[in-house]
C-alpha cells in the first residue's frame, strides 16, 4: 500500500507549477560540471561508510533542529569522514530545499544526495542542476515504466540512483533495474514503525554486487554494529547527526565500526 506521506509527496511534485520551464532546467542541469562517482565514494571497505543527512525534521519525529546553514553542517560531515551527504529537499514535512543542496555542494568535495519524493523527471533535471551526485527513487511510491524512466534518467545525466526498499518484491524490482546501490529504509512510509531487522532479513536478496545501504534508525554505535553484521556496506544516518551534538564525535565512533 502506498503511504499517505509517499502519496501526497509524490501527488504534489506531479501537480506542482514549476517555478522555471522544463528546458530552462534541462540546460542548467547539462551545464553543471560532471556529476562526482558515488559508487566509488561508497564502494564497499573494510569499514562501515557512513551517508550523512541534514534533515530538520520529519513526519515521524517532528522537529529535529533548525540547522540555519547547511553548508557548515555539510563541512563538519566531510570533516567527520562521511562519505556522501543526504540533503533533505521536501519543504513540506522535511523543512528542506533545494537551496540547501545547492549550498551543501559548493561546501563539500562528498557526492551529495537529493533525498525527495521524486516522481517525475523535472525532479531529476533540478537535482542535477543544483549540484546533485545521487538522487533517491523510493520504489513503492513508483510503478514499474516510471521506476525505469527515472532511473535511466538519473544515469543519463550521469548521476547515481540510490533505490529505496522496504520489503522482499521491492527488492527484486530493484534488482530487475539493475541497480548498484539499493537501500531499505527499517522506517515503513505508511505506518512511521521502525524495524531495525528488515535489514538484516532482505540482505540476503540482494543482487550480486549491489552496494547495501541500510536506511533510518540509527541512533548508537550499537545499531551501526548491528547493521554491519547484518552485511551494511553503508549506513544512511539522520536525526542522531542533527541532534546528537558533535557530529564529529558520533561519526567518528560509528566510523570505527
Ligand atoms: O533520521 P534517521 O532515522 O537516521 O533516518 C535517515 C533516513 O533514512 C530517513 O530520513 C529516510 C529514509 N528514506 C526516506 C525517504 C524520504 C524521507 C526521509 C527518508
Amino acid at each position: 500500500m502506498l503511504a499517505e506521506l509517499t502519496a501526497n509527496a509524490v501527488a504534489d511534485a506531479l501537480s506542482r507549477r514549476e517555478s522555471a520551464p522544463l528546458a530552462e532546467v534541462e540546460a542548467a542541469a547539462l551545464a553543471r560540471p560532471a556529476a562526482l562517482d558515488a559508487i566509488e565514494a561508497l564502494r564497499p571497505g573494510s569499514r562501515v561508510k557512513v551517508i550523512a543527512e541534514i534533515k530538520r525534521s520529519s513526519p515521524s519525529r517532528g522537529a529535529l533542529a533548525s540547522i540555519e546553514d547547511p553548508a557548515a553542517l555539510a563541512r563538519r560531515y566531510e570533516l567527520g569522514g562521511a562519505s556522501a551527504i543526504s540533503v533533505l529537499t521536501e519543504g513540506r514535512k522535511f523543512g528542506g530545499s533545494l537551496a540547501d543542496l545547492e549550498a551543501v555542494r559548493q561546501a563539500v568535495a562528498l557526492p551529495v544526495l537529493r533525498k525527495d519524493f521524486i516522481a517525475t523527471p523535472y525532479q531529476v533535471f533540478e537535482a542535477r542542476a543544483a549540484g546533485a551526485d545521487l538522487v533517491l527513487l523510493i520504489v513503492a511510491a513508483l510503478d514499474d515504466p516510471t521506476l525505469r524512466e527515472l532511473y535511466d534518467l538519473i544515469v543519463e545525466l550521469g548521476m547515481t540512483p540510490l533505490i529505496e526498499t522496504h520489503a522482499a518484491d521491492e527488492l527484486e524490482r530493484a534488482a530487475a533495474l539493475g541497480a548498484r546501490l539499493i537501500g531499505v529504509n527499517a522506517r515503513d512510509l505508511s505506518t512511521f514503525e521502525l524495524d531495525r531487522d528488515l535489514f538484516g532479513r532482505l540482505a540476503p536478496l540482494f543482487p550480486e554486487g549491489a552496494i547495501r545501504v541500510a536506511e533510518s534508525a540509527v541512533l548508537s554505535v550499537a545499531d551501526v554494529v548491528h547493521y554491519r553484521s547484518s552485511g551494511a556496506d553503508v549506513v544512511l544516518v539522520g536525526e542522531a547527526l542533527v541532534t546528537g551534538g558533535d557530529p564529529i564525535a558520533n561519526l567518528s565512533t560509528f566510523l570505527a565500526v
